[in-house]
């Protein structure tokens, strides 16, 4: 229970409606606890009625017709306060999810690039759904079932062994055994039912696999053999469930099965009892045979709330480890400040901590706002690290990077990242309109800010091309874009944002070189007090920039302006020429 000490935080905030939720519960037992007793009572007046003890049939027949209309009153009582127990304690764990879903999903938007590398998509969804969906049935089901057991023993089994200790004494000994064999099939159960999940999970990424590749299987041919896979997997899934039904199968007879030997004890027991004069009153048997009833589901739900208590406990461990998890990126400062773009490397050298792989090795460079700076380089070379750098997406480890003379981590990071505008170079655009990707970047933005950054994106025609215009809807319910398209829509979200630095990640790779000069020319005009950092494989993206860096293997090789690179022989040159009789031919 030392994890889901960290739900106790949640009961403290909801304890009002809990102790609510225990007060209803209890008096639902009390009032439940009325039928058996006038069943009892009105079994013992016509088995007097019956003996001759009582001879006044209108008196009897009064005595029933008051019986049954307390039978009928308590019974609804107790159903309503049980109707409204369940809308208390479940509605307080619904609350309590919501609570902790919120909490773990905070904590990932917290958490850095890092651990999300360390952790897969699907672990962290699990979480989020699974995990906090069984921590839950703690808080919910397994709370209201164990106010609802204890209850129910205390005010049963007192009244039982204040009226034959006896009896009450063999009717209640098979019940643990009951308990135990529920909490045993339980855990078989949920085992059987874990497996089932995970198939279910294979078959379904498999499904998903293979509709977003579908073009690439129909271009293969290979329908049948993902056909066959297909069935293999679905059939593997078929028997898993077979099994997982087999098992819950016993769940029912089983109690059942114990249920009839507490009665057939009830009945045997009892009876004896009567015949030796030891209980004096034959409606005692049968008011026991109720509570025997009565007290068998709560009995069976102990075994099945230890399963869910530990299966709680095994889920609130998992989301744990990641409430406990440290984000690698930490906030010094909270203030919100003007950031100018002013950007210092100084001999910065940079690892990647699970790869190890050193991306920038003595890096040093400068640039001031109103410039742009073109980072030219093979594949590999470390030009996005730089990016990731000045976004503090990773803390430099080595050497130091001055953002407006401050060394980069003294600043607040909300206002470092809002003064930012990242093209990532796989523009990732969300299953939403075009003019919501647009403003993601700015909610607030007006129509004609959207129409201007797509225009200076050099997109906007290619938007009123299609019918809905700003509204298409883009992903998996709509249109797919071009990767141009895609690079400008992302071009458009950073610049809506009018951020002090911008920083393009080799964003125009898959436009034209028309559209690109565009691009870059409007960029010019509004760029002209920010910083503009610009990666590139082209050397028509660098050539107008105020400095140039080439990069190979995280080291700088040469620096300078088009003009200086292209008289110097080296790597900026050869580009140049290749590009240059690529152009021509
Ligand atoms: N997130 C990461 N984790 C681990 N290693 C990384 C990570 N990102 C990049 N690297 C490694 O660091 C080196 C530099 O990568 P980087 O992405 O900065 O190069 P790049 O010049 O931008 O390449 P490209 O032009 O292909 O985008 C590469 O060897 C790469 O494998």
């Amino acid at each position: 229970m030392k994890e889901l000490q960290h739900i106790n935080k949640y009961f403290a905030k909801y304890r009002g409606r809990l102790l609510l939720g225990v007060i209803i519960t209890i008096a639902a037992r009390i009032f439940a606890l009325y039928v058996p007793q006038f069943i009892g009572d009105s079994t013992h007046v016509i088995e007097q009625y019956i003996n001759n003890e009582v001879t006044d049939a209108a008196y009897v027949k009064s005595t029933l017709v008051d019986n049954i209309i307390i039978i009928l009153g308590a019974t609804f009582i107790s159903a309503f306060l049980t109707f409204l127990m369940r809308q208390t304690f479940i509605v307080v764990s619904r609350h309590i999810e919501f609570d902790l879903k919120n909490e773990v999903y905070q904590q990932y938007q917290a958490l850095s690039l890092n651990f999300y590398k360390k952790n897969r998509t699907g672990d962290l969804m699990n979480r989020i759904s699974d995990d906090v969906s069984k921590v839950r049935m703690y808080t919910g089901p397994a709370l209201m079932y164990s106010v609802t057991t204890v209850t129910l023993f205390v005010v049963v089994l007192a009244y039982m062994i204040n009226t034959a200790p006896m009896l009450t004494l063999y009717t209640v000994a098979p019940l643990p055994f009951l308990s135990f064999a529920i909490y045993k099939l339980s855990r078989l159960i949920n085992k059987k039912s874990t497996i089932v999940q995970q198939y279910l999970s294979k078959l379904n990424t498999y499904t998903q696999e293979s509709f977003s590749g579908i073009s690439v299987i129909k271009s293969y041919g290979l329908e049948q053999q993902i056909n066959k896979e297909f069935v293999e997997l679905s059939n593997t899934n078929k028997e898993k469930n077979i099994d997982l039904v087999k098992v819950q199968a016993f769940f029912f007879p089983l109690m059942v099965l114990l249920i009839g030997v507490s009665n057939v004890l009830v009945i045997y027991i009892g009876g004896r009892q009567v015949i030796t004069g030891e209980i004096d009153n034959f409606g005692i048997i049968v008011e026991f045979l109720l509570y025997v009833n009565m007290l068998t589901w709560p009995v069976a739900t102990v075994g099945w709330v230890a399963d869910m208590v530990q299966r709680a406990e095994a889920s609130q461990k998992r989301i744990n480890e990641f409430l406990s998890e440290e984000p690698e990126i930490k906030n010094h400062s909270s203030k919100k400040i003007a950031i100018h773009g002013d950007i210092e490397f100084k001999n910065i050298t940079f690892t990647y901590e699970d790869t190890g792989i050193t991306a920038l090795k003595n890096v040093s460079f400068n640039i001031h706002p109103g410039e742009t700076l073109a980072i030219i380089g093979k594949t590999g070379s470390g030009k996005s690290t730089i990016l990731e750098l000045i976004s503090r997406l990773y803390d430099v480890q080595k050497g130091e990077l001055l953002i407006d003379d401050k060394e980069i981590k003294t600043l607040p990071l909300h206002s470092l990242r809002k003064a930012i505008g990242y093209v990532p170079q796989d523009a990732f655009l969300f299953s939403d309109s075009i003019k919501s990707n647009i403003k993601f970047g700015k909610n607030d933005a007006s129509e004609e800010e959207v129409i201007q950054a797509a225009k200076n994106a050099a997109v906007h025609e290619n938007i009123i091309g299609f019918s809905k215009g700003y509204d298409t809807i883009l992903g998996e319910r709509g249109i797919t874009l071009s990767g141009g398209q895609k690079q400008r829509v992302s071009i458009a979200r950073a610049i809506i944002q009018n951020p002090q630095i911008l920083l393009f990640d080799d964003c125009l790779s898959a436009v034209d070189t028309e559209t690109e000069e565009e691009i870059l020319n409007n960029l010019h005009s509004i760029s002209s007090q920010k910083t503009t950092v610009i990666v590139s494989h082209r050397i028509s993206s660098a050539k107008n920039a105020d400095k140039i860096i080439v990069l190979e293997n995280g080291e700088i090789l040469q620096q300078g302006t088009h003009s200086q690179l292209i008289t110097l022989d080296g790597y900026y040159k050869e580009l140049y020429l290749k590009q240059l009789s690529e152009k021509e031919n």
